[in-house]
């Protein structure tokens, strides 16, 4: 993918409460205002509403925080051995206790890079007992309720981008 206008301003990327914790989360991100991007705005809120319509009916406001871009980069390898390993995101829930994560309902992930640009990096949602690979196509919009438990496996080589985004509403009930 063409990283060049985000790759400047990438920093640690923090976990939901707002802590970077390495073990739990090793990745790159940054902030993007939804605001700034109508076109991309409308285009999600289209997608919101068949999302809200046809799979999970949750009351939701709209988007909020933002766009957050990540970047996961593959493990650095030495004479054939991975000298340090690859960013992943561990099992979590997108719902924190404070400020507006509290109030996520949908997280919507777009697959950013082409799937033979990295290895790894497996997106994976359990909402059974079993971790469910999630579609990795590049473009593809994948949408899950916010408290589910999800993770990014360890990229083992190469670069995975994806942005990730969160329809807030009111505290279910
Ligand atoms: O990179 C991904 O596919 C998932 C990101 C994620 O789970 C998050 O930002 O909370
Ligand atoms: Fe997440």
């Amino acid at each position: 993918m063409q990283e060049g206008a985000f790759a400047e301003g990438m920093k640690a990327a923090k976990l939901a409460g707002g802590t970077a914790l390495k073990s739990v989360r090793s990745a790159e991100s940054c902030w993007i205002d939804l605001e700034a991007y109508a076109w991309f705005e409308r285009k999600m809120l289209r997608a919101l509403s068949e999302i809200t319509r046809t799979y999970f009916p949750f009351e939701i406001d709209g988007f909020a925080e933002g766009i957050q871009v990540l970047r996961y980069e593959g493990a650095a390898v030495t004479d054939g051995a991975a000298s340090q390993p690859g960013d992943f995101y561990d099992w979590h829930s997108d719902v924190g206790s404070s400020g507006s994560t509290r109030s996520r309902k949908l997280t919507f992930v777009i697959q950013l890079s082409d799937p033979s640009d990295y290895s790894g990096g497996q997106l994976e949602v359990n909402t059974t007992g079993d971790a469910c690979p999630l579609p990795t196509e590049q473009g593809t919009l994948v949408a899950f309720p916010a408290f589910a438990l999800h993770r990014v496996t360890p990229v083992t080589q190469g670069t995975r981008w994806s942005l990730a985004l969160w329809a807030h509403g009111p505290a279910f009930r």
